[in-house]
């Protein structure tokens, strides 16, 4: 029986800064980011907004297009690295929000959190598919929803989003579904890590924010600091190897002798930023190459390598099976467990909106979270992805969403302002934070606005 995905929603901020704005602030060149990267927009919440709200909004948008009910969900399993409690689950604010939208709710439904970085959706994922496996009347829900939010100034700056991703999980899927290899590759390292609070304050005292911030945003961090601690060269080099590794590892489990990305239809890796998977890719398959080795008789391995990377050959594959994806991330940026997932709803929409014909087309995905794990796995298409796919409105949806000044931004970041930018409207926002002197200190309210 085919057990995946038949449903798939977003949600993510309808603030951005421009890229541009961005470089010009921080004297980078700006083609460095646009050319170089990939990047157009950083997308960032406004004041009302945090990662429940999207996740709700996610999930309220998928049961309401499905018109499903919380009494037909079993399970609701998220995947963040962006948890606002070091108890509670993400999963559980849900439930009442949920309860109240629908007015019905599943005492039984089973929910929880898994964390690995960025790969935690993916985590999800397998872990709902192996659920249906077993017991195929059920449906879950799979939730990745995340904020990347980077020190001011650094390298990750750039790079930074939010938003959340949904899928439901069923048997005969009507988008998806997903045969049982899976390679895998695992390291204990510390390429992008969030430390506990007492390093953390040594890490804010040593950092440059400016004199006239730097008490409320030191105040604001040691409440809970949001930003990794990283070396982004240092895990690039992680991400490829552990992708690499994965990925020989679902070849061998196919016992196939043909490289696995041939087969593929459609590349989705996990994007840190728009263009990670282009300018990784090259050097996970250059040695199924055999051709460079008689076009490039004489050059250094890596030569070959970098020759490989520029050749028409690796342009197209780029073109026709790497750019679909990326559409969306360039206009949002990373939203690291739901990046992936968001990489996979662009280049659906897009072959969708170019009417192709993808039905039962093999797709590879390639996930990775620092610290540090890679999944590579494929998934078939199902015969109804078209419809499913194009009730999401993703590029429409992402087209209406407004620019907003660096000062703004920099008022964002530092909290800084009370005020939201856009009205609350049609969406689940943030309404309470029990202050201090509550019993409930830290207790977290939402509410619906219509
Ligand atoms: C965080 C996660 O979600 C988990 C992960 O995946 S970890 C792996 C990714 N790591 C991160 O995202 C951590 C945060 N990000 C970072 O630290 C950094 O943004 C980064 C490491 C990803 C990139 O580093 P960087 O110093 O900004 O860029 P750099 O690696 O030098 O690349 C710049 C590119 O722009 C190009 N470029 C520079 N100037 C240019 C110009 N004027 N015109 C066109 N291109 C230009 C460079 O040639 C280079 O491209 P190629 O290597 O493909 O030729």
């Amino acid at each position: 029986m085919k057990i995946g995905i038949s449903s798939i929603h977003f949600d993510v901020p309808k603030i951005y800064l421009p890229i541009e704005d961005l470089a010009k602030e921080r004297a980078i060149e700006a083609a460095k980011l646009e050319k170089g990267l990939g990047l157009q927009r950083m997308s960032f919440p406004d004041v009302h907004q945090d990662v429940v709200c999207f996740a709700a909004n996610a999930v309220i948008k998928l049961m309401e297009t499905e018109n499903l009910k919380p009494s037909q969900i079993d399970r609701i399993y998220v995947g963040t690295e962006s948890a606002l409690d070091s108890s509670k689950p993400l999963a559980s604010f849900l439930l009442p929000i949920l309860a109240e939208k629908f007015d019905d709710e599943n005492p039984h439904c089973d929910v929880v959190d898994l964390t690995f970085a960025c790969i935690g959706g993916v985590d999800a994922l397998q872990n709902c598919l192996d659920y249906v496996r077993l017991r195929p009347e059920k449906k879950c829900l799979v939730v990745c929803s995340d904020f990347a939010k980077y020190d001011l100034s650094s390298t990750g700056e750039y790079t930074q989003g939010a938003g959340a991703v949904a899928m439901l999980i069923e048997a005969h899927p009507k988008l998806l579904s997903f045969p049982l290899e899976s390679g895998v590759s695992s390291r204990g390292v510390f390429d992008f890590f969030k430390p506990k609070r007492s390093f953390q304050k040594r890490q804010i005292l040593n950092s440059n924010v400016a004199a006239d911030h730097f008490s409320h945003y030191e105040e604001e961090l040691l409440v809970a600091r949001e930003q990794p601690v990283f070396d982004g060269q240092y895990s690039n080099q992680s991400y490829l190897e552990r992708v690499k590794e994965a990925y020989y590892d679902l070849k061998k489990q196919k016992a196939s002798n043909t490289p696995c990305y041939k087969n593929w239809s459609l590349i989705l890796m996990h994007l840190p930023y728009c263009f990670q998977a282009r300018r990784m890719f090259w050097q996970l398959i250059a040695e199924e190459q055999p051709e460079l080795n008689s076009s490039f008789q004489g050059a250094t391995e890596a030569d070959k390598w970098k020759a490989f990377s520029k050749s028409e050959a690796y342009k197209k594959i780029v073109q026709e099976k790497i750019y679909p994806a990326e559409i969306a991330s360039g206009k949002v940026g990373n939203i690291y467990t739901g990046s992936l997932f968001l990489g996979l709803l662009s280049a659906l929409y897009f072959s969708a909106k170019e009417n192709q014909n993808l039905s039962k087309h093999t797709l590879g995905f390639m996930a990775y979270g620092s610290g540090a794990k890679a999944k590579v796995f494929e998934a078939e298409v199902e015969a109804e992805w078209k419809e499913q796919i194009k009730k999401t409105n993703l590029f429409e949806t992402l087209e209406k969403a407004q620019a907003i000044s660096f000062e703004t931004y920099k008022d964002l970041y530092l909290k800084r302002t009370n005020k939201s930018v856009l009205p609350v409207k049609n969406e689940v926002y943030l309404k309470r934070v029990e202050k201090e002197n509550s019993t409930t200190y830290g207790a977290r309210f939402y509410a619906i606005a219509n």
